[in-house]
């Protein structure tokens, strides 16, 4: 007889390193040398089926990620495909909540990363077996099947079960007509590749020069280290795209509070639409402070890359401490933990602008982002999806292409 199920028989992880602080790609105000680097796992099948997930990490650090999902792979190997997505919240809780590891997080740091990368690989393997992308996947589950993925835990307070369903039952109506229009036009997109901390004046001139020729509008710069040089790079920019495009500035949580409102408002005359990680992604009043101080000059405060899990950002949102929520497909506990940030950015009518400055996570956010507009949000207004392809390469995201 045919055997149905899919057991997962092997858990494989690698620790994969670019060396990207050679020539700065990717340094920022406190990342100066950042190695772009995996943790990367694949998960076998009985059946010789495959998932591949990961998560993003920067240099050395990758080693302990990968002693974590070593740690994790026993709670996976010896599971049926079936068995997860039949109680997809328990097989979260059960990673998240296990008694022996539970006290190295919870939910945050090395172990939810690690989390990420393994539900990433379960959420992969469930796309593949039913033949389509993840994307897909989660446009044409039903509501219902959805919202049992998703972990509620801590965040009834401030978005229930029930009001999750309405929110996915209501995006029901002109579902098709996104799926169509998302395959033909593709999602907003903005680059940060033109504008390392540490690249020259002149490469960055060269870069924003190709990627104005290869179609961007919106771009973001590194701030924080020294305002003089922040002053002039952002003016640079800011003649080069002209006053239409847009310019976000991402300090990386280089200062204190005050400091962030100071030189923020120093820079304003460059117009930028957000200013992203102004302080220690830890500070939920020190945003809603600097929130409440920008808001005069037209600037918002964007965070969520270093943002560790949904009990967080509810209080972002709670506490109108950010402006834009940036979801990242590798810190929060995978798909699942994505999908209960998603819901709660919509009820509190704030837009989802996701991170993707690494290794792999264009790729993956890529279909968070579709599912948030085809099937919760479908609105795009001051809504764009970050791709960091290296510019050298880099064409504006066009899903027609990538996700077929
Ligand atoms: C170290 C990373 O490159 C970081 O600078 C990415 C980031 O902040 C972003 O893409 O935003
Ligand atoms: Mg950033």
């Amino acid at each position: 007889m045919l055997k149905m199920t899919k057991t997962i028989i092997k858990l494989t992880v690698r620790d994969v390193r670019f060396p990207t602080s050679l020539e700065q790609h990717g340094s920022d105000a406190m990342h100066t040398d950042p190695d772009y680097s995996v943790a990367y796992v694949v998960i076998e099948t009985d059946q010789g089926m495959q998932g591949y997930g990961l998560t993003f990490t920067v240099g050395r650090g990758t080693e302990i990620v990968v002693c974590a999902v070593e740690a994790l792979s026993a709670l996976v190997v010896g599971k049926s495909l079936e068995e997860i997505v039949s109680d997809f919240r328990g097989f979260y809780r059960l990673l998240t909540s296990d008694g022996q590891m539970r006290w190295i997080g919870p939910e945050k740091g090395v172990i939810q990363l690690a989390t990420a990368a393994v539900l990433n690989a379960v959420w992969d393997l469930w796309a593949r077996s039913e033949g389509k992308p993840l994307w897909k996947l989660l446009v044409e589950m039903d509501p219902r099947k959805l919202i049992s993925c998703i972990d509620f835990r801590y965040i009834t307070d401030a978005l229930t079960e029930e009001e999750a369903l309405d929110i996915l039952v209501k995006a029901q109506t002109g579902k098709q007509q996104r799926v169509d229009q998302m395959l033909k036009e593709g999602y907003p997109a903005y680059t940060t590749s033109c504008a390392w901390l540490g690249y020259s004046d002149q490469l960055l001139k060269q870069l924003c020069t190709d990627a104005l020729n290869d179609g961007w509008t919106k771009f973001k710069v590194k701030v924080g280290a020294d305002l003089k040089d922040d002053i002039r790079r952002c003016s640079l920019i800011r003649q080069m795209i002209g006053p239409h495009n847009t310019l976000m500035i991402d300090a990386n949580q280089r200062w204190d509070v005050g400091e962030a409102i100071t030189w923020v408002t120093r820079l304003a005359e460059y117009k930028p639409l957000w200013i992203e990680e102004p302080t220690s992604p830890d500070d939920i009043l020190g945003h809603a402070a600097i929130s409440k101080a920008l808001a005069p000059l037209g600037i918002g405060v964007a965070t969520g890359e270093q943002c560790h899990n949904r009990v967080m950002f509810k209080q972002f949102l709670q506490a109108s401490a950010l402006q834009f929520v940036q979801i990242d497909s590798c810190r929060l506990g995978s798909v699942n933990e994505n999908l209960a940030v998603l819901l709660m950015a919509h009820k509190f009518k704030v837009p989802v602008c996701p991170h993707a400055g690494g290794v792999g996570l264009c790729e993956l956010v890529q279909h968070l982002i579709l599912f948030d507009y085809i099937s919760v949000s479908a609105s795009l207004d001051n809504r764009c999806v970050n791709m960091d392809i290296p510019a050298h390469h880099s064409k504006p995201f066009n899903c027609g292409q990538v996700l077929k």
